[in-house]
């Protein structure tokens, strides 16, 4: 029996958040890491073939008065995506979220946001996404964002699989061209 989320709709692979996932290391985002105090915890769930989240801006979040500030939805759809492609990794792999091995963390490497309508500031946003294309470590995102059920903005990202010399602790990356 699938469960509710915070997004009302159907979650899949067990209900779990992918950020709740995320190795403690790369889990500091501001946008959605859930070890960062100050951070706007976001969360990402599966919806079937895509994935969801849901956030309610807060009166500090407005661009003029009544209206979401457009770098507060860049976040959201940046941070969805992010989760996003790492879930497309940890699927074709084989895993699903609740198994032990740990959800692979992706990177933004290009970031577009279509701002189509002015969002209110008010109703919960609602945040749908998909792979829509996934390679060895590069992920394509696509994902619309949603006021009270009008398109407000569209997102298109690249997003990829952290290298390891990112990882915290691991030795420096060479220098370019050493
Ligand atoms: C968090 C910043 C990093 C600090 C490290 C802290 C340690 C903790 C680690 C992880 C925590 C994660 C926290 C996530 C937070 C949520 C999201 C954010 O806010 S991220 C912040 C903004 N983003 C960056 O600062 C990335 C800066 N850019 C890079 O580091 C590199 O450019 C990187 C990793 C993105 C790619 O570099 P390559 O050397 O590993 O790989 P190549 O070969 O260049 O690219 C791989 C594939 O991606 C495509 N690609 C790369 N950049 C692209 C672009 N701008 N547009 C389109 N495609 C691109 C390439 O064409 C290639 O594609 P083909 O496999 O050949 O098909």
């Amino acid at each position: 029996m699938a469960k509710e989320g915070t997004a009302g709709v159907a979650q899949g692979d067990h209900g779990i958040a992918v950020q709740d996932r995320y190795p403690d290391d790369f889990a500091w985002c501001y946008g959605c890491g859930r070890l960062n105090p100050a951070g706007l915890h976001l969360k990402t769930y599966r919806d079937g073939e895509e994935t969801v989240t849901a956030f309610r801006p807060r009166p500090e979040h407005t661009a003029i008065p009544g209206f979401v500030y457009g770098g507060l939805i860049a976040s959201l759809i940046d941070c969805h995506g992010t989760a996003t492609a790492s879930l497309a990794l940890y699927h074709r792999d084989g895993h699903r979220l609740g198994d032990p091995e740990p959800v692979p963390r992706c990177v933004t490497a290009s970031l577009q946001v279509d701002y189509r309508r002015p969002t209110p500031l008010g109703p919960e946003l609602v945040v749908r996404g998909r792979a829509v294309e996934v390679g060895a470590r590069k992920v394509v995102v696509e994902s619309e964002l949603y006021a009270g059920g009008t398109l407000c903005a569209r997102g298109r990202m690249v997003a990829v699989l952290a290298p390891p010399s990112m990882t915290p602790g691991a030795p420096p990356a060479p220098a370019p061209g050493t």
